[in-house]
């Protein structure tokens, strides 16, 4: 299902996936208390280690994994090595992956991000990336094509779960639109006519509260998944979900990375606090799918 080169647009395998598994996305952080407290070493080993047992426990059982890249580079090229180990095993066990690179440059760099995480036969690529557009929407052009061209997608930061986030994307730009809303409003253009959904998603928090209203970020008209991060460490639960989202809850695949790794390391729990966790968002969103 997630192999590099197949062309079922990434939307399409991700709301099948989503409708199997549950809209639960797991993330794969490897941070320095967890390990610990999995008995690993804070290294690239300990990684390495982590983010296979991840797949092994879960693999084939959630709708996607997110591995968070930041916790792979900060122990350098072997810390790159493991995740790309760990990408290769959740392609091998047919789970899509989201590789989480927040990535946004100036076009030409933007086209080797491209390269690196979308593009077919590149180590580093999942089945979607996320990005940053705050070097202008019209800057992750290379990402937007390179996605579509191999069937991959693209979650762009829109209404991130931090409080910090607001000072930038609830600004309001030269054409009164908030920064948010304008990110929404082209990420729908690109997934006009998609079914059952567009590649190109968004992120938003689970606890912005009522930032979409407040923003005039028009959720419902996106037609792309919403990536909603925020689920279970940072405090969002059912209810936020619910409220968070209104009519776009049917797109919204909720991310959990601490609240159910938290569980681990044994496999057999860490698959039931996923279940867990899967059941909850299923039934927080049920009424809009
Ligand atoms: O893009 C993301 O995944 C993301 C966006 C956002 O607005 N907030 C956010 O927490 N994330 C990521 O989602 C994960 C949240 O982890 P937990 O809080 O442990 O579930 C981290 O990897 C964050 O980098």
């Amino acid at each position: 299902m997630s192999a590099p080169g197949t062309r079922v647009p990434f939307g399409a395998r991700l709301a099948a996936a989503m409708d199997e598994h549950g809209p639960l996305c797991v993330g794969i952080d490897p941070h320095g208390p967890l390990l610990r407290d999995w008995g690993l070493p804070d290294d690239a080993a300990g990684v390495r280690e982590l983010g296979l047992r991840v797949v092994d426990a879960l693999g084939g059982r959630v709708a996607a994994l997110k591995p968070q890249v930041a916790f792979f580079e900060r122990h350098g090229s072997r810390g790159i090595a493991a995740l790309e180990e760990v990408l290769a095993a959740a392609r091998a066990a047919g789970t899509l992956t989201v590789v989480d690179a927040k990535r946004g440059d100036i076009g030409s760099t933007m086209s080797a991000y491209a390269d690196a995480f979308l593009s077919d036969g590149s180590t580093l690529a999942g089945d979607a990336v996320t990005v940053s557009p705050y070097l202008g929407f019209g800057s992750l052009s290379p990402a937007l094509e390179l996605a579509e061209a191999t069937g991959r997608g693209l979650f762009v930061l829109c209404l991130t779960s931090n409080p910090e986030g607001a000072a930038v994307q609830h600004a309001v730009g030269s054409d009164g639109r908030s920064i948010a809303a304008s990110v929404a409003a082209q990420a729908a253009r690109h997934n006009a006519g998609a079914s059952p959904l567009g590649s190109v998603g968004l992120v938003v928090g689970a606890t912005i509260g009522d930032a979409a209203r407040a923003t005039g970020t028009e959720l419902e008209a996106v037609n792309g998944p919403l990536l909603a991060p925020g689920v279970g460490a940072q405090g969002a639960g059912q209810r936020e979900l619910a409220d968070v989202f209104g009519g776009a809850r049917g797109n919204v695949l909720a991310s959990s990375s601490r609240g159910v790794l938290a569980a681990g390391p044994d496999g057999s729990a860490l698959l039931a606090a996923a279940r867990r966790s899967a059941d909850e968002v299923r039934s927080a969103l049920r009424a809009g799918r």
